[in-house]
C-alpha cells in the first residue's frame, strides 16, 4: 500500500554550543510505518529525537508533519497536532493517582482533539480514560500513586499517556530500556497489537525489539544515517555488520 510521508525530516543539524551531534540528516517516515532508530552511543539518535519532539532547537533543515512545517513549533504545539512522546526515564507524577496522571496528559495533549465543549468535557474525558486503563490492564491500579508501581507497570502508564490523545504519531524513545526479557517481549507485543494508523518512530539499543517491531529501519553512527532500509536489508548491511559486530566480522 502506497502512503503518503507523514514526517519529513530534511537536511537536519543538531548543535550544542559549537559541537554538531546530527548532521544534515534527512528521513521520511510514511504513514503508518513502525520506523526504529538504531546506532552506537552517541550516535545522535536522542538529539535528532528531541529535534522531532521539538524539545531541542535545530541549528539547520526543517521537519515537516503531515505537509506542514513544525520546526519552529514548541513540543506542546507539536503535541496538539497529534505527535506524541514517551521519555526513557518516566515523567508521570509519582505521587498522582495512575487515574489522574492519565487526565493530566489528556489535558496537556488531547483536549482539543476531543472536540467537544469545555463545559461538556469532563465525561467524555472520564470515558477516554477509562478505556485507556482498561485497554491496557489498569483498572486495577488506577487509584494507585503511579510511584508504588513497579518499574514495568509504570513504563506501561507512561506509553498508556501518550497514546490517550491518539496521536498519528508516537516517539518512543527506548521503550524497552530496563526491562525484563519477559516485559520485554510483553512490551512488544503491547506494540505490535497497536492500531496500524499510528506511526512510529522508536529509539532502541535493543537489536532484536528494532528488527522485530520495525517496518524499516534507520542506523546513525558519527550524526548521520549510515543505513536505511527494511529489518532483513539492515541485517545484511556490511556497514551496520561492522558497527555491532566489529571489523573482524
Ligand atoms: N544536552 C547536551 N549538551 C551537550 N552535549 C550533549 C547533550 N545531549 C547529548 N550530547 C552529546 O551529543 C552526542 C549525541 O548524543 P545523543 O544522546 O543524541 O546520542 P544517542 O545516539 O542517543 O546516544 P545513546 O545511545 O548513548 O543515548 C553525544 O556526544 C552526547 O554526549
Amino acid at each position: 500500500m502506497a502512503s503518503e510521508t507523514i514526517l519529513d525530516v530534511a537536511g537536519v543539524s543538531i548543535q550544542y554550543g559549537v559541537i554538531r551531534v546530527v548532521n544534515g540528516v534527512s528521513l521520511a517516515l510514511r504513514s503508518g510505518e513502525r520506523h526504529a532508530l538504531l546506532g552506537t552511543n552517541g550516535a545522535g539518535k536522542t538529539s535528532l529525537f528531541n529535534g522531532i519532539a521539538g524539545e531541542v532547537p535545530l541549528a539547520a533543515g526543517r521537519i515537516s508533519f503531515r505537509g506542514r512545517e513544525i520546526s519552529g513549533l514548541k513540543a506542546y504545539q507539536r503535541a496538539r497536532l497529534g505527535i506524541a512522546r514517551t521519555f526513557q526515564t518516566s515523567l508521570s507524577f509519582g505521587d498522582r493517582s495512575v487515574r489522574e496522571n492519565m487526565r493530566v496528559s489528556l489535558l496537556g495533549n488531547g483536549s482539543p482533539r476531543i472536540g467537544i465543549r469545555p463545559w461538556s468535557r469532563m465525561p467524555a474525558m472520564e470515558r477516554r480514560v477509562d478505556d485507556a486503563l482498561q485497554a491496557f490492564g489498569l483498572m486495577e491500579v488506577s487509584a494507585q500513586p503511579v510511584g508504588e508501581l513497579s518499574y514495568g507497570q509504570q513504563r506501561e502508564i507512561e506509553l498508556c499517556m501518550a497514546l490517550i490523545g491518539k496521536p498519528d504519531l508516537l516517539l518512543l524513545d527506548e521503550p524497552a530500556a530496563g526491562m525484563s526479557p519477559q516485559a520485554r517481549k510483553e512490551l512488544v507485543r503491547r506494540l505490535e497489537a497497536l492500531p496500524r494508523d499510528i506511526t512510529m518512530l522508536f529509539v532502541e539499543h535493543d537489536m532484536d525489539v528494532a528488527l522485530r517491531l520495525a517496518d524499516r529501519v534507520t542506523v546513525m553512527r558519527d550524526g548521520e544515517i549510515v543505513a536505511t532500509g527494511t529489518p532483513d536489508a539492515i541485517r545484511a548491511n556490511p556497514v551496520v555488520k561492522e558497527i555491532y559486530l566489529g571489523k573482524s566480522h
